[in-house]
């Protein structure tokens, strides 16, 4: 893996990450998304999925909305204390260029044949009932990088209905996307639904930003 270069903003600027190689912007002006294929090498995605087998849980949603297969995956909290993870996670955040102390720990998630996250955004509504809980301290969530570590046999796709988007999933392609069109305000665009594995077993890693350093 090479070394990463250390980050110092609070917020991604999307000129740095436009200026890495082998980026691509998805051409949409209502939402700031890009790809880059090959993020992460096999090795990497394979020492990924063996800690997510290890460590996995029920998902869990913040405003609960009634429907209980909303988000029937499972979550892993990646060790922030495990040498491997802080490797990945500097590079995640050296591709972002967002300070580190800005950042959720990695989490893991793992979709089973049927199971799906329903359309919904990373941001935290801030009028809704559990956003003091997870937002009082470190504020809303800013930029997502999310890494697909397989590809599943069917199914699995991440789409993005409000611009009329669907991401196959393929070994250490990396997606990432503004949650906001400024500060304090959220991009409803960034809409998007995990959608069925069909056959096969799904993994991706997800990295959130935050408003404020986190914890
Ligand atoms: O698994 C995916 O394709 C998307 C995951 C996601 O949206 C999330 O964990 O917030
Ligand atoms: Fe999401």
């Amino acid at each position: 893996m090479e070394t990463p270069s250390a980050p110092t903003g609070l917020d991604a600027d999307p000129a740095h990450i436009a200026a890495q190689p082998r980026v691509q912007k998805v051409p949409s002006s209502a939402l700031t998304l890009f790809i880059r294929r090959d993020f992460l090498s096999p090795e990497e995605c394979a020492e990924l999925i063996a800690r997510i087998d290890r460590d996995r849980r029920p998902s869990t949603i913040a405003d609960a909305n009634g429907d209980g297969y909303f988000r029937t995956s499972e979550t892993c909290d990646l060790d922030t204390a495990d040498p491997f993870v802080r490797l990945i996670d500097a590079k995640l955040c050296a591709f972002s260029g967002i300070d580190p102390a800005h950042g959720e720990p990695i989490q893991g998630q793992r979709y089973e044949v049927g199971q799906e996250f329903k359309a919904h955004t990373d941001f935290f509504d801030p009028r809704g009932s559990d956003f003091p809980k997870y937002c009082a301290v470190a504020g809303n969530r800013t930029w997502t990088l999310m890494a697909y570590l397989n590809q599943p046999a069917a199914g699995g796709a991440t789409r993005f209905p409000k611009i009329g988007k669907t991401i196959q999933p393929e070994t250490g392609k990396l997606l990432a996307w503004n949650n906001r069109t400024g500060p304090g305000a959220y991009n409803d665009a960034t809409l998007h639904h995990a959608m069925k594995v069909r056959s096969g077993v799904k993994y991706v890693i997800t990295k959130w930003y935050r408003e404020r350093p986190w914890g």
